[in-house]
């Protein structure tokens, strides 16, 4: 049954394997030797940089694996977001998200607002502390203190350490994707992404009929970019519910591929690189009979970075720049503050 419903179509079968989601890639020889001297001879390392580019270029969107963090990790994390989304009401408010607290914490079903309308699902968000003042009155709006719930007792140690493990492998990927935009590795060190903003969501996705039928919209979150450079989904295994437009226009499954994180690229990467990489249009349609859950690792740039297509990638698309200068932090503000019900 569930496979059927992650193959509606012959044709998207064909798109899938063609176009799209053929380049899952085994990240592990970047991961292992970045950091090495000699790297830039390293034929496995080159050769991972050259997956990533097309997959970048045409996708937008691409499954790793190879990428260190053990699949019991992973799953747990998504257990114990199922375990605390299972709690009763009272309790999930309890770290309830406010403007006071830099919109950290549990927003409750229909709370989130994508496109104008309420997105079927509850979430908890995570932010990169910012000590106040930090960033003058840049990041007012996001100071605050992250919740962290009682129950699962686990949840905070274990959620502070897959975060820590999320940011230090998503910033070999950005190695990674700086070699394949033909800059130099440490491209986003420094001033664009040395001291990176980090979010991390932990969602859940209710059955369409578990909810009251007044309450309920078509779509779990509606189409978006994501704000920043690169996304890393932790989706529950045997669910179809992330879809992904392709270059045809057409909505296509990311289906899950255990062990692996579904990553794509963010608006920041986009008028960093001069449009060389492109954001892909998203959403979640939680159709199955299940709960579903998924924990997105946002990795972005510093917080006051002013973002702007950089030099060699200018020189690579006509010497142009397509984009103007955007200040990352007020393009996250503008986006937060969109996003809630008034
Ligand atoms: N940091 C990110 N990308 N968060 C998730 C974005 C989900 C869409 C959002 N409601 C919107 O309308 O943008
Ligand atoms: O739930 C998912 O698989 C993806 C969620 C997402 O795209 C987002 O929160 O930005
Ligand atoms: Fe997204």
């Amino acid at each position: 049954m569930q496979v059927s419903a992650c193959f509606p179509s012959e044709r998207w079968v064909v798109v899938w394997f063609v176009t799209v989601f053929d380049v899952g890639v085994d990240i592990s020889p970047l991961v292992e030797k970045i950091d090495d001297p000699n790297m830039a001879n390293d034929k496995d390392l080159l050769q991972v940089v050259r997956l990533l580019d097309d997959a970048c270029r045409e996708a937008g969107f691409f499954y790793v694996k190879g990428h260190g963090i053990a699949e019991p990790l992973m799953k747990e994390v998504r257990d114990v977001t199922h375990k605390f989304f299972q709690l009763p009401y009272e309790e999930k408010l309890k770290i309830k998200m406010t403007p006071q607290n830099g919109y950290r914490g549990y927003q409750r079903l229909g709370e989130n607002i994508t496109n104008g309308k309420p997105d079927m699902q509850e979430a908890i968000d995570y932010y990169a502390p910012i000590e106040p003042g930090k960033y003058g009155d840049l990041a007012t709006p996001m100071e605050g203190t992250n919740l962290w719930p009682k129950y699962p007792s686990n949840f905070d140690a274990l959620l502070k350490n897959y975060i820590s493990l999320l940011r230090d492998l998503s910033r070999k990927i950005m190695q990674g994707i700086a070699l394949a935009l033909g800059g130099p590795v440490d491209a986003f060190e420094g001033r664009t992404a040395g001291d990176p903003f980090w979010v991390c969501r932990l969602i859940g996705y209710p059955v369409s009929t578990d909810i009251l039928e007044e309450h309920r919209t078509d779509t779990g979150c509606g189409a978006h970019t994501d704000y920043g450079l690169l996304t890393l989904v932790n989706q529950d295994d045997d669910i179809c519910a992330l879809e992904v437009k392709n270059q045809s226009g057409e909505w296509i499954y990311a289906k899950p591929i255990p062990g692996t994180f579904v990553c794509n690229i963010g608006d920041m990467l986009k008028v960093w690189s001069n449009g060389i990489y492109q954001p892909t249009l998203h959403r979640v349609v939680n159709n199955s009979p299940r709960y579903r859950v998924s924990v997105a690792f946002f990795y972005e740039s510093n917080f006051d970075a002013a973002i702007e297509p950089v030099e060699f990638c200018r020189e690579r698309t006509g010497g142009v720049a397509k984009y103007e200068k955007v200040v990352y932090g007020e393009h996250l503000i503008k986006k937060v503050l969109n996003n809630f019900i008034k």
